[in-house]
């Protein structure tokens, strides 16, 4: 790989804009010359200790902020916990004298107040915006409560010392600050966790259906955004001697200006550390140089306000920008030349011939992969699904056909995990399985393609396919990262194997046409060692040229010997492909014969509830001749 493309690799890897990291930085230096010029001190040594001093608390809480906004959610309540964790660490230090029991008192209290609004937004499932700025409240009172609105003060030497050591003349807490900022980067940028991340705030119901816990990794975030509080809070304290309910006023206010200034997108699924970084250090000379000209505390807050404002009107016109060019670039559709062009469909047409698909009839299915017997599942009062009953054997194409509403994607999310039956039994490979989650089912073999489209925009190709399933490798043989290399290297033999002509793996799958991004989910789905493929509507939203591919790539895996099953509302679709076709009706199976012995007709009226289904089944070598009527 030449070195240009590792760095386009790197650009769509890493969803970031370092377009905007670029001019921020730019804009850093602008405000460091301009304060330096008209201001005679501000370019001592002492003063930029003292910079890196204050701007080391914000460094530390915007690794939390970050993470959360990447992840699309937020937390209002940091400035309360700064507050609440200082004065529990400070009445600990008094306390007690000892230096370790005020560090632990601190670092618990920023796990309890994170964990108490991880929950909150995992359980009340309303926006975080709104849950933190409750949290934020109490917090604030409970610190006032705690001290009785005084400060706390009156420590040992060793707890003061933790805050104002320096090695070689460097503050500790900006070491600190350096060294829990520069693992938080890495760790976003390398590891599984991080991309898992980007998907969360690209797409979280992909990211769901695709295996990752999505509500824990929430929970965790917000654990460990609680966590670095405490750090903030343990610090400060020891540094300021003191611990107040006052600290903290407006903190949220400069970590989220900084955060989203250095190119956090609010709406998650975007940013980069080293954008952070520089809108951390530009929040810090601009404090200070606001201190410098003198201006009273409420111009101060004035100016940090307008530049959050600035920083949010700069993301809603890269967010517009972003769409736009989605929109200019358009994609070409790229697929095979249609084999039988101009070929009306119709009479004398069979339906596999339409799609140009070959079909052996002389091969047998192998032996039942999947059974399910009975599942039923109801949502509140509806009853969604009521008796699925049917059965995938190996190498063979199953159409789940049904009308709107029948219970197909009811019965193809019990059987991925999604869900959870209320009764009924599954069974893989003979064994009776129960699933905790969509990645249960992936474990056991069990790939799915859900119907709406299990991909995020924000991230590659190659970061699409491999996600929930990330392949790793330890660098320096010691730390676990991320194997970009052998995820771009699986995404291209896959795709070349399954005959899905795409070029550039690390291609934002926003970027694609719709056919392309539904050739990566289901190229995900096709994994060496899958028993059981589900594709829910695959061609739902395509032209003759994809679809014709889809059918193919669903005919291969089935002739690779997995279990197909394939739900689809068009009726040439499904004969087309099927050896076996599943009607549902209002949540029941109602038919489970062999393709060749109904008729499209037959078929319509069984999904429409318009004919009985004790009819006798068609003669199969009448069925055959009318197959593509
Ligand atoms: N999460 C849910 N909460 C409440 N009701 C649901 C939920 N999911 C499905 N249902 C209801 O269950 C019934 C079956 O829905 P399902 O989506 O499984 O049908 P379907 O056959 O896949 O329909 P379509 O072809 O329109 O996608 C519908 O009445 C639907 O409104």
């Amino acid at each position: 790989m030449s070195i240009a493309s590792v760095a386009a690799n790197r650009r769509y890897l890493v969803p970031g804009e370092p377009s905007r990291r670029t001019g921020l930085a730019l804009l850093c230096v602008v405000l460091v010359a301009y304060f330096g010029i008209s201001f005679d001190n501000f370019f001592t040594v002492s003063n930029g200790l003292t910079i890196l001093m204050n701007v080391s608390a914000i460094a530390i809480a915007a690794i939390g902020a970050m993470f959360l906004l990447v992840s699309g959610n937020v937390d209002l309540s940091i400035g309360g916990q700064y507050a609440l964790i200082s004065v529990i660490t400070a009445q600990f230090a008094k306390d007690s004298g000892n230096v370790v029991v005020a560090v632990l008192a601190g670092l618990v209290a920023g796990l309890v107040l994170g964990l108490t609004n991880g929950i909150l937004v995992k359980f009340m499932k309303i926006s975080p915006l709104i849950v933190t700025l409750g949290t934020m409240a109490v917090f604030k009172g409970l610190a006032y409560l705690v001290s009785d609105g005084r400060s706390v003060f009156g420590f040992s030497d060793a707890f003061i010392f933790l805050g104002r050591a320096r090695i070689n003349e460097v503050p500790l807490p900006v070491i600190i600050a350096g060294v829990l900022f520069v693992a938080g980067g890495f760790w976003l940028l390398r590891t599984a966790g991080g991309l898992r991340l980007f998907a969360i705030g690209g797409n979280a119901q992909a990211a769901r259906l695709t295996g990752v816990n999505v509500d824990w990794a929430i929970v965790r975030l917000y654990v460990l955004n609680g966590l670095l509080m405490g750090v903030v809070a343990v610090l400060t304290t020891a540094r300021l001697g003191s611990g107040t309910p006052q600290i903290g006023t407006s903190f949220e206010l400069d970590v989220l200006t900084a955060v989203i200034l250095g190119g956090v997108g609010f709406a998650g699924g975007s940013g980069h550390p080293a954008g952070v970084f520089v809108g951390v250090a530009t929040i810090g000379v601009l404090s200070s140089g606001l201190i410098f000209a003198g201006l009273e505390d409420w111009w101060q807050q004035i100016s940090k306000g307008l530049v959050l404002l600035l920083a949010l009107g700069a993301d809603q016109i890269a967010e517009h920008r972003r769409a736009r060019s989605v929109r200019r670039e358009a994609p070409a559709e790229q697929g095979e030349p249609d084999p039988t062009p101009g070929a009306p469909p119709g009479l004398g047409v069979s339906a596999a011939d339409e799609y140009g698909l070959d079909r052996d009839t002389s091969r047998q299915p192998g032996p039942v992969v999947l059974r399910v017997d009975g599942l039923a599942r109801r949502f509140g009062s509806v009853f969604a699904l009521r008796d699925g009953t049917f059965s995938v054997r190996a190498g063979e194409v199953v159409c789940l056909v049904g009308d709107n509403g029948a219970g197909k994607s009811t019965l193809i999310k019990l059987i991925s995990g999604v869900y959870r039956p209320d009764a009924g039994r599954i069974e893989l490979d003979g064994k009776q399985v129960g699933f905790g989650g969509p990645i249960d089912a992936r474990r056991a073999g069990i790939e799915t393609v859900h119907q709406d489209l299990a991909v995020c925009p924000n991230l590659g190709v190659a970061h699409n396919l491999i996600l929930g399933d990330e392949p790793r490798r330890r660098m320096f043989g010691l730390i676990p990262v991320r194997d970009d290399g052998a995820a771009v290297t699986r995404t291209r033999e896959r795709l070349a194997s399954l005959g899905i002509t795409l070029t550039d793996m690390n291609r934002s799958v926003g970027r694609l046409s719709g056919g392309q991004r539904q050739s990566v989910a289901i190229a995900r789905a096709m994994k060496d060692g899958v028993k059981l493929v589900i594709l829910d509507e695959p061609t739902a939203a395509l032209g003759v040229t994809q679809t014709r591919n889809v059918l193919r790539i669903a005919r291969q895996a089935a002739d690779n010997g997995a279990g197909v099953i394939l739900i689809s509302h068009d009726i040439r679709t499904v004969f087309a492909v099927a050896d076996r076709v599943v009607v549902l009706r209002l949540g029941q199976v109602v038919y489970d014969d062999a393709i060749e012995r109904v008729t499209h007709t037959r078929l319509l009226h069984l999904m429409a509830g318009l004919e009985a289904v004790d009819e006798p089944a068609l003669d199969p070598a009448e069925s055959t001749v009318l197959k593509g009527h």
